[in-house]
């Protein structure tokens, strides 16, 4: 397995040979073919891959939401055992997730506090004091540029989706996960909030040192927010390495095809 990188910390999550089938006989589709890789501590990583290429089924088992037909998941050097409910939890204490649509991410029947406070109950330490609990709350809500003491009563769908999704990156900042999971976070939402959340993730990244796994077919905004990028076709990394190696020299022809979708990548663009 991979050692530490000189650029990032330690070895968080490795996957060896991680496989994923679905349907019997005729029918069967390995939608994830035997992927290997290693994410770092403080390392933004996308999976780039047109639809279905097998990105969410990839992050479904990383999150622990599907089991592999085959293959291994190590969490800090150890086989993730995800058997007995207790190591579970301990589990996605370390690893949360962030998906494509804000609406459904949310019980619309619970106010933000209460949102946010679940998350320190499941989350972080339930132990702190009332008043370290709201500053928590507090802080999360700064970090995302929202105001927590306008917002704290509101229900889900009181707010815009802009703010939703900043709520949604708030979460995550109480939750201190060690590692994200951010599945599409941009795809419902306009330009302008798109680099915010892209900005978001870089700046957890950077004073969270969070290791964050980006999920998208769009390589454009992989470049933009990522360190490594892995690219997976018909459920295979077919290329993966230093975000600048993979986009400026890319090796394999599915990787040139993909880059053909984005002309411009390699000259000064905006993300409109
Ligand atoms: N629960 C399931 N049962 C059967 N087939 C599935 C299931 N989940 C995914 N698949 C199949 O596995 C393959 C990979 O799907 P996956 O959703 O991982 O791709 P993707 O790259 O995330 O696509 P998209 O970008 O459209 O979300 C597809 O052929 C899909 O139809």
């Amino acid at each position: 397995m991979a050692n530490n990188h000189p650029k990032y910390g330690e070895v968080l999550l490795q996957g060896k040979d991680l496989t994923r089938q679905f349907g019997f006989g005729k029918s069967k589709i390995t939608a994830v073919d035997k992927i290997n890789f290693s994410f770092h501590e403080g390392e933004i990583v996308s999976i780039v891959g047109e639809s279905g290429s097998g990105k969410t089924t990839t992050a479904r088992m990383i999150l622990g939401l599907l089991p592999p037909t085959s293959g291994e998941v190590y969490y800090k050097g150890q086989l993730r055992n995800l058997k007995k409910g207790k190591e579970r939890k301990a589990y996605w204490k370390n690893i949360q997730g962030v998906f494509q649509d804000p609406f459904s991410s949310f019980n619309q029947f619970f106010r933000v506090e209460t949102v946010l406070r679940d998350c320190i109950k499941k989350g972080v330490d339930a132990d702190l004091t009332e008043e370290q609990q709201l500053e928590r709350m507090r802080n999360a809500c700064t970090f995302v540029n929202l105001k927590y003491d306008e917002l704290y009563n509101k229900y889900p769908f009181e707010l815009s989706g802009g703010q939703m999704q900043r709520l949604m990156i708030a979460r995550i900042f109480v939750w201190e996960p060690h590692i994200l999971i951010a599945d599409e976070p941009t795809s419902m939402v306009d330009a302008c909030s798109r680099s915010t959340i892209l900005d978001m993730l870089m700046k957890l990244r950077d004073t969270e040192k969070m290791t964050i796994i980006f999920i998208t077919h769009d390589l454009g905004l992989a470049y933009y927010v990522s360190d490594t990028i892995y690219i997976m076709e018909k459920g295979r990394f077919v290329e993966g390495g230093p975000a600048d190696e993979v986009i400026l020299n890319p090796q394999h022809a599915y990787t040139k095809q993909l880059l053909n979708d984005v002309p411009k990548l390699n000259e000064t663009w905006s993300l409109n």
